[in-house]
């Protein structure tokens, strides 16, 4: 059972606006990350990401992004440390891009934009059974967000580029293994901001940590140029629309706190 292929999204517009704030939302995503208003919490322990490639196993165009999926039956691949207090399993991660490299990522950082932006997504394993309870309850998903800037090509990732033309459009699936998704982290885990939020897509359950990485990762202008060749619209419909500004408008911060692992 993976994780993803268990949640249907509703029919996403590209931009896809949905609820301004989810009814009754007081802790949704994404947000902007005020430098100068995050709070050092010296508490953090280091981010322990242990990734086993082999529980890697397709990639799939659900019809808004496209998701690399894991095998989240055992603690194989699992997140701990940083601001969690459980062992939480790998499930699937994702990306977030524009149209253009000014802009497409969710999160911001003193309203800095990025191109694009990859997901992370993990259920905690030692509080529930399956990743359909995990969402619902209020920690119950750590996502760690890793933002993308133009620069030099990622070896790591051209092999996910490779087979996005397979998966071009919606509900398309292939078979992908031995991808250790360590690869897509930077070189340093040890500097991010962590906040209570929510998923960013229906339905936008308040049940997120999110872990933001300072440092980002390098990409081609030509690899997240694959990314845009990717379609919203499945093979039989008539008119394609380019999947591009997947990305949610930024939420208010209602009063939270956003902790940094670093001064
Ligand atoms: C019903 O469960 C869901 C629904 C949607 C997403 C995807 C959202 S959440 C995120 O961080 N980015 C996204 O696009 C999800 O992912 C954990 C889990
Ligand atoms: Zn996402």
């Amino acid at each position: 059972t993976v994780c993803s292929s268990k949640y249907v999204l509703s029919a996403l517009h590209p931009m896809w606006q949905g609820p301004l704030v989810a009814p009754g939302g007081n802790r949704q995503s994404p947000i902007d990350i005020q430098v100068r208003k995050t709070v050092f919490d010296p508490h953090f322990k280091p981010l322990s990401p242990e990734y086993d490639p082999r529980t890697c196993s397709q990639v799939w165009n659900n019809g808004y992004s496209f998701l690399v999926e894991y095998d989240d039956t055992t603690d194989k691949s699992t997140l701990k440390g940083g601001p969690l207090e459980d062992t939480f399993r790998l499930c699937q991660f994702h990306f977030h891009w524009g149209e253009s490299n000014a802009w497409g990522s969710e999160h911001t950082v003193d309203r800095r934009l990025f191109p694009a932006e990859l997901h992370l997504v993990h259920w905690n394993s030692d509080k529930y059974k399956l990743f359909e309870e995990a969402v619902m309850e209020e920690n119950g998903l750590a996502v760690i967000g890793v933002f993308l800037k133009i620069g030099n090509r990622h070896e790591g990732l051209q092999k996910l580029v490779d087979v996005l033309p397979a998966v071009r459009h919606k509900d398309s699936v292939v078979e992908f293994t031995r991808f250790d998704p360590a690869c897509l982290l930077p070189a340093n885990i040890d500097d991010y901001w962590s906040y209570a939020g929510s998923l960013t897509t229906p339905p936008l359950s308040e049940a997120v940590t999110w872990i933001i990485m300072k440092q980002p990762i390098e990409v081609s202008h030509d690899q997240l140029a694959v990314f845009r060749s990717l379609l919203f619209t499945s093979a039989e419909e008539e008119v394609q629309k380019s999947m591009v500004n997947n990305f949610r408008v930024q939420q208010p911060l209602k009063g939270r706190t956003v902790r940094s692992s670093f001064t």
